[in-house]
């Protein structure tokens, strides 16, 4: 098997998407759960820092009342988003604890990191976090982040936050977790002639037009937003694995080197951009 070089790789970001977390049922997927913690786990006491972007709050809600569809009125989402992120910590805290790796909640909105004062405290809050070995658990802050016309508050979804986050931080990787092995010629629940990509350097008109939107009642973005955090990670020279997190132990298999999912890295080492704007 072909290997990659991430014998470099110190700081990660891993983020995971609801469908990862919550079984079809719409209760929280504890197994999974205990995985990622045993695992995120596994790379601290190797030496590695970790920041973990996990969704899943406004899943955890639906799941506490008893909701199969996700309502659409704004403020359901951010009633159960905050109803969730709780229980969701709740989980994680005893997960890690199992571990005996000790977590922090970390909610961002997209002006936050917009002003640059703002920006400076996150920054050092989650470089005091990492030099502690806290793995920060990060989420969008759900019931505050609204779009208004001229207040643009929302990253809108998980997958680009997670690439903000990534190239703010630093970080050497992101691993991005679906429940899909990686992105595809086209949605392989639509067609089964669809192939694995394996390395993409460059995020296309035409890749975007093979991105389709979310495979379960759960996703958001679909791969399009996925593909859009990938461009932004390419366009800052970072790196990016997207890899089915059906068990997220994979993520050893990835930091060994393995070709696992797609990985989008730049062909050339041009210089990093300063820009954190939403790829539209
Ligand atoms: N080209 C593609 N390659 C892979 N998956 C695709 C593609 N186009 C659309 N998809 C869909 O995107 C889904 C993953 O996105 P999403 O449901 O939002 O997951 P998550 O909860 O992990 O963010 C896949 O299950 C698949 O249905
Ligand atoms: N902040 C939301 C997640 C939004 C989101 O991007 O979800 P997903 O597509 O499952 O990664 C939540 O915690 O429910």
């Amino acid at each position: 098997m072909t290997s990659r070089h991430m014998g470099n790789v110190s700081r990660i970001v891993v983020k995971i998407g609801t469908s990862s977390l919550m079984h079809p049922n719409g209760k929280i997927d504890l197994q999974a759960i205990d995985q990622l913690s045993y695992t995120l786990t596994g790379l601290v006491n190797e030496g590695k820092q970790v920041i973990l972007v996990s969704s899943g709050a406004i899943g955890a809600g639906m799941g506490q009342l008893g909701l199969i569809n996700r309502p659409e009125e704004i403020p359901k989402q951010q009633a159960l988003a905050s109803i969730g992120q709780s229980e969701l910590m709740t989980v994680y805290q005893q997960r890690f604890a199992t571990y005996g790796q000790k977590i922090s909640q970390v909610l961002l909105t997209h002006d936050v990191l917009d002003y640059p004062q703002s920006r400076e405290y996150v920054h050092n809050t989650i470089e005091q976090l990492l030099d502690w070995g806290i793995i920060p658990v990060v989420n969008e802050n759900d019931t505050v982040a609204v779009d208004e016309l001229d207040h643009r508050t929302t990253f809108g979804d998980n997958d680009q936050l997670s690439a903000i986050v990534a190239v703010r931080s630093h970080a050497d990787l992101l691993i991005m977790l679906s429940d899909i092995d990686g992105f595809y010629t086209g949605n392989p629940h639509q067609d089964p002639h669809a192939k694995l990509i394996k390395e993409l350097h460059q995020v296309t008109d035409d890749s975007l037009k093979r991105a389709g939107g979310a495979g379960t009642v759960f996703g958001t973005g679909g791969m399009a937003t996925k593909l859009k955090a990938a461009a932004h990670i390419l366009r800052h020279n970072h790196m990016m694995v997207l890899a089915n997190g059906a068990n997220p132990s994979i993520i050893f298999n990835i930091m060994n080197g393995e070709e696992i999912g797609t990985l989008f890295i730049a062909e050339n080492n041009s210089e990093e951009l300063d820009d954190d704007r939403i790829i539209k």
